[in-house]
C-alpha cells in the first residue's frame, strides 16, 4: 500500500488522467495545427487553471539524446511507470557498442540456425534512423557481424518510414544502403534487400486494428509475391512513378527478383530477425512467426525459422521467447501500487492506442492489475484524415458513463486524434483533430465535476504542433518548389502541457514548473491527488499545496 500523504487528504472523487496524443507546444504559431484550431475549451483551460510544460522527449523519457523525439511508447512507459528506464533505442545502441548482443544466446543461435540450414538470414524492420522503432545503424552493424560470422546470405524486408523521418525521404535510406550491401557482398558472402514497402501499408499494424496488413506483408517478406523490380532503389522510384502522391509509409508493396525469381523468399531452416526495438507494431508479425496455431489469417506456407526479436516485445507473454537484448525491466508502475492499494482504474482508448493506455502504461504488459478495467473502442480503418474526429466522442461517452457509475477511483484515457492525423501531414486534417479533442474535453470536464473529481490534462510528445518541416538552418518552416510548405508527418522535440483541471480545492492546489518536470512527474502528482504519497521509485510530483 502507499503511504498517506500528510499535506493533502484527496479529492473527494476520481482523479483522470487525459493524455492528449501528439499535442505538443509549439515554437512557431506557422505551421501549428494547435494554434490554428478552433479551441475555446482548452484556451479556457490555459488561462484559469493550474498549468505547466513537461518533457517529452529525449533523455527525459530514457532516449539515448535530447536529439530524439518522444514516441507513444517511451511517453506512456514513463507517465504509467513514474519512472525513466533507459529505452530499447539505448538498450540496443550499447549492446551493440558494447559488442554484448553478439555475446548473447539468441545472436548464437541465430546465426547458428542460419549455417544450419541454406545458410540465409533475414532482417526484417522499419528502414530508417527515427529511432521510435528502429534504427537502421542496427541494421548495419549486423550485417556486417553476420558477414565476420560466416553467414553466407542476408535478405533485407525493408519497411519504408516516412513517418518518424521527412515523408519522402526513403531513397535517402535505401540508395547508400544498397551500395553499402554492394560493397560488403565480396568473398563468397551475398547481401541484398529482397522486399519491403510502406509501413502503413504492410506488416507493422498494431493493437489487431488492421491484420490485412500483416498479411501483405506474410506475402511479401515470406512467399515474395508482389510487383517486381531490380533492387530496392528502382523499386522506390518505380512505386512512386504508379502512385503519384503517395507518401513513403502508405507505398504499396515490392519484390526484388532476379529473373522473374524473387531472391528472398523465406524458407525452412532460415534465420529471422525481426530488427525493430518497439513492441507495439512488432507482436503482430512476431506472432505469424511463432504461433503453431494461427488463426488471423491463412499464412499459405509456415517455414520452420529461428526466429529473433530484437527486443522482447510482451512480458506478460514473452513474445517472442527469443529476443538480441532485454528490454527494460519496467517494475512498480503507478496501476500496480494503485491497484496494490485498493483502487479501481479504469482505462479507455481507441483500438490505435489502446494499448498505449494498457500495455505501456504497465509497462509492456498485456495483463491487467487486480481492479483494473480496460474499455476499447474499435477505431475506423481508414486514413485518418478522412475522419480527423476519429472515435473522440465514443471515448468521451465511455469515459463519462465510467465516472457515472460512481465504481472508480482513477480513470485515464487517450485521444488518438492530435497524433494520428499529425502523421498524415494534412494540416487542415490536423487542425480539425484538435478541435474534435477540445469538444470533447467539453463534455468530459462536467463529469469530472459531477463525480467531485479532477483532472490532470497533458500529451505523450508533440506531432500537431508542427505540421511542416523546418528548414534546418533558418528553423523556419521548409517550402517546396512551389512555394507550398513541406509537410511534416514526425513527431516533435516539444514539451508537452500540463493542466491541473480542479474545481474541489478551493484554490489550494497548483502545479510546480521545476526544470526537471517531465512525464515521470505525473504518476506521484496523481498519487498525491488521491492523497496518496509517491512510491519511492517514482520521479517528484510537481502537485503544491497551499
Ligand atoms: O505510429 C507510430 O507507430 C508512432 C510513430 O512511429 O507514433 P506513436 O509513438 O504516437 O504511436
Ligand atoms: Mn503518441
Ligand atoms: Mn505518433
Amino acid at each position: 500500500m502507499l503511504q498517506k500523504f500528510p499535506a493533502f487528504a484527496g479529492v473527494p472523487g476520481p482523479v483522470v488522467v487525459i493524455v492528449m496524443d501528439g499535442y505538443g507546444i509549439p515554437k512557431h504559431d506557422v505551421g501549428s495545427a494547435i494554434d490554428a484550431a478552433r479551441k475555446p475549451t482548452l484556451d479556457r483551460l490555459f488561462a484559469q487553471y493550474p498549468n505547466i510544460r513537461l518533457r517529452a522527449h529525449g533523455t527525459a523519457v530514457g532516449m539515448p539524446s535530447d536529439d530524439d523525439m518522444g514516441n507513444s511508447e517511451v511517453g506512456h512507459n514513463a507517465i504509467g511507470a513514474g519512472q525513466v528506464y533507459a529505452q530499447g533505442a539505448a538498450l540496443v545502441a550499447n549492446a551493440i557498442a558494447e559488442g554484448a548482443i553478439w555475446q548473447g544466446g539468441a545472436w548464437k543461435e541465430i546465426v547458428a540456425g542460419a549455417k544450419a540450414g541454406r545458410g540465409v538470414l533475414h532482417f526484417i524492420g522499419l528502414f530508417s534512423d527515427g529511432n521510435v522503432h528502429s534504427h537502421i545503424d542496427h541494421l548495419k552493424a549486423m550485417v556486417v557481424q553476420a558477414k565476420a560470422e560466416g553467414v553466407k546470405t542476408v535478405r533485407i524486408h525493408a519497411l519504408l518510414d516516412g513517418r518518424d523521418v521527412p515523408e519522402t525521404s526513403a531513397l535517402e535510406y535505401v540508395a547508400p544502403f544498397e551500395a553499402f550491401l554492394r560493397d560488403i557482398s565480396t568473398g563468397g558472402f551475398d547481401a541484398r534487400i529482397a522486399s519491403g514497402g510502406g509501413r502503413q501499408y504492410i506488416t507493422m499494424d498494431r493493437y489487431d486494428a488492421n491484420w490485412p496488413m500483416v498479411e501483405r506483408g506474410w506475402h511479401t517478406h515470406v512467399l515474395g509475391e508482389g510487383p517486381q523490380f531490380a533492387n530496392a532503389t528502382e523499386a522506390v522510384h518505380g512505386l512512386r512513378e504508379r502512385n503519384p502522391g503517395t507518401i513513403d509509409q502508405d507505398l504499396p508493396e515490392f519484390v526484388i527478383a532476379d529473373n522473374g525469381k524473387p531472391i528472398g523468399t523465406i524458407e525452412d531452416g532460415d534465420s529471422v530477425v525481426f530488427y525493430n526495438f518497439r513492441g507495439d507494431r512488432a507482436i503482430e508479425i512476431t506472432r505469424a512467426f511463432v504461433e503453431e496455431h494461427f488463426t488471423e489469417f491463412d499464412r499459405v506456407r509456415t517455414p520452420r525459422v529461428t526466429y529473433a526479436g530484437m527486443l522482447q516485445y510482451d512480458g506478460d507473454l514473452q513474445l517472442p521467447k527469443r529476443f538480441l537484448v532485454a528490454p527494460p525491466a519496467i517494475k512498480d508502475t503507478s496501476a500496480e501500487w494503485f491497484s496494490k492499494s485498493g483502487l479501481a482504474q479504469f482505462a479507455c482508448s481507441e483500438t490505435q492506442k489502446f494499448g498505449h493506455v494498457t500495455y505501456f502504461w504497465n509497462g509492456n504488459r498485456s495483463n491487467k492489475f487486480e481492479g483494473e478495467t480496460w474499455q476499447e473502442v474499435p477505431s475506423d480503418v481508414v486514413p485518418f484524415e478522412q475522419r480527423p474526429w476519429m472515435k473522440a466522442a465514443e471515448i468521451t461517452d465511455a469515459m463519462i458513463a465510467a465516472l457515472q457509475s460512481g465504481q472508480y477511483k482513477v480513470l485515464r484515457c487517450n485521444y488518438a486524434n492530435g497524433d494520428m492525423v499529425g502523421h498524415t501531414g494534412n494540416f487542415r486534417a490536423a487542425t480539425m483533430a484538435i478541435e474534435a479533442v477540445d469538444l470533447a474535453l467539453s463534455r468530459l470536464l462536467p463529469a469530472i465535476d459531477a463525480a467531485g473529481g479532477v483532472a490532470l490534462i497533458t500529451a505523450d510528445h508533440g506531432n500537431a504542433d508542427e505540421m511542416f518541416e523546418l528548414d534546418k538552418k533558418t528553423k523556419q518552416p521548409a517550402q517546396n518548389k512551389d512555394g507550398s510548405f513541406k509537410a511534416k508527418t514526425a513527431h516533435t522535440l516539444n514539451p508537452v502541457p500540463l493542466i491541473l483541471y480542479d474545481n474541489v480545492s478551493g484554490g489550494r492546489l497548483g502545479l510546480a514548473q521545476t526544470d526537471t518536470a517531465g512525464l515521470s512527474s505525473i504518476a506521484a502528482t496523481v498519487a498525491n491527488l488521491l492523497g496518496l504519497q509517491k512510491h519511492e521509485k517514482w520521479d517528484d510530483s510537481v502537485l503544491t499545496v497551499k
